[in-house]
């Protein structure tokens, strides 16, 4: 296995420092360290971050492989910067039994681009009525700690007990996709005076605030881990805020499309903007925001959910939610956050690495750039400038809500344990 000299890499935005990665570790940090056969990378005003890990991917194998395969979703996670994904259970068939995780794992082991650590589903083919196998899929191979219903949310108070009390067993985590039902039918984007003027059904902040502030007091009252997947409102970030303040297990998650993109864009009736939960205010992109920055959010995880064009190139209503997000992530970050002050490169780290692999219980993941650990790094030219192609990319969906912006950044070079999956920008 050969090894690679990173030449100058400013490792969390810090200082020029290379870094000598060996056998899958870190085995050197420092100054004008000798190449000894070592490949050298010339990372000259890059930044040096360890691997992305997302918390919420949609990679849509078994079943959708007409909208991404577990190949090429992550192709275009080590594109971004990723390590690491989390697999969402919303597949064809569920991912609600040991069998179907442990066939996404392997799909993952085989492409060998990222690791893919699969998402258990809570309850059976995501019906809402009885829980899924969850010990057994924490026993498989996949070794299961994140388990959500993405796509519907657990609605039943019984059952996300239930599910809450059992994961407490293997040190698991629930991950809610926080949307009342009753007040989510037929709706199409985020409520407000546009949705009425469009024409459109409204989708209320209080439908996903209230399962929040509910969930919360479960998670304390059984004494367990609860995440909130995709926080989109003011409101919702003023209940996590208030959940941590009482010392209570829960954890938050935004998404980049959140911190960047408002409703307002619903008038041009282009279905690359529905999403779930839907863009909303620039008063609720704020606050998402600094609650990021305050630590209230904890990780941002893309929520990359492709589609193919025809079920997106349709009028709004019969269109599908979801858009890409895994290889423009760490940009909209940087324009969102870092750009505009509000965190530094270490702060970033945290919220895309550290937290997302301590909330998914990986041991091997998120772990600093320091000798001894694994060489899992992504280096960034944070002074790069692109507009954005739609038709570049891995992903076998073209749904980019980013297509035409001019955006941040770009990916040099992704290492997973050693091995560059990613090489001047391009897969290797
Ligand atoms: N976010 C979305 O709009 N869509 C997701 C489901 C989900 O994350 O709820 C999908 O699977 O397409
Ligand atoms: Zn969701
Ligand atoms: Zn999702």
């Amino acid at each position: 296995m050969s090894s690679y000299l990173i030449r100058g890499a400013r490792i969390l935005g810090g200082e020029p420092t290379d870094l000598l990665l060996q056998d899958g570790v870190v085995a050197a940090v420092g100054t004008d360290l000798d190449a000894a056969g070592a490949e050298v990378v010339d990372a000259e005003g890059l930044v040096a971050l360890p691997g992305l890990v997302d918390l919420h991917t949609h990679l849509r194998e078994p079943g959708r492989e007409d909208a991404e395969t577990v190949d090429t979703g992550t192709r275009a996670a080590a594109l971004g910067g990723f390590t690491a994904v989390h697999a969402m259970a919303n597949t064809d068939p569920v991912a609600d039994t040991a069998g179907v995780v442990e066939q996404v794992w392997r799909l993952g082991r085989e492409a060998g681009h990222c690791d893919v650590f699969p998402v258990g589903a809570v309850t059976v083919g995501l019906g809402g009525e009885r829980l899924a196998e969850l010990g057994a899929m924490a026993d498989s191979a996949a070794r299961v700690r994140v388990f959500s219903d993405d796509g519907k949310c657990v609605s039943d108070a019984v059952l996300m007990r239930r599910a809450l009390e059992y994961v407490k067993a293997f040190d698991g985590v629930v991950a809610q996709h926080a949307q009342e039902p009753r007040l989510t039918e037929e709706a199409q984007m985020n409520e407000g005076e546009l949705s009425g003027r469009l024409g459109l059904r409204g989708w209320p902040a209080v439908a996903e605030e209230a399962i929040i502030a509910r969930d919360c007091l479960l998670a304390a009252h059984v004494g367990s881990r609860l995440h909130v997947c995709h926080v989109s409102t003011a409101g919702s970030v003023e209940i996590v805020r208030w959940a941590k303040s009482k010392g209570w297990n829960v954890t938050a998650e935004a998404c980049p499309h959140h911190l960047l993109l408002t409703d307002d864009l619903a008038a041009t009736y282009d279905p690359i903007y529905k999403v779930n939960p839907p863009l909303r205010s620039a008063t609720d992109v704020e606050a998402l925001r600094a609650g990021l920055a305050d630590g209230t959010i904890d990780v941002v995880a893309t929520d990359h959910a492709p589609h193919p064009h025809e079920d997106k190139d349709c009028e709004w209503q019969a269109a599908a939610f979801g858009m890409l997000g895994l290889e423009t992530a760490l940009s909209v970050v940087q324009q969102t956050m870092v750009d505009t002050g509000l965190l530094d490169w270490a702060g970033v780290a945290q919220r895309m690495s550290a937290r997302p692999a301590e909330i998914g219980r990986l041991s091997d993941h998120g772990r600093p750039l320091a000798v001894g650990e694994p060489a899992n790094v992504v280096l960034y030219d944070p002074a790069y400038s692109r507009v954005v192609d739609p038709t570049e990319t891995a992903s076998l969906s073209r749904n980019n809500p980013y297509a035409g912006l001019t955006l941040p950044g770009r990916v040099v070079a992704t290492f997973l344990r050693g091995r560059p999956t990613v090489l001047d920008g391009k897969l290797s």
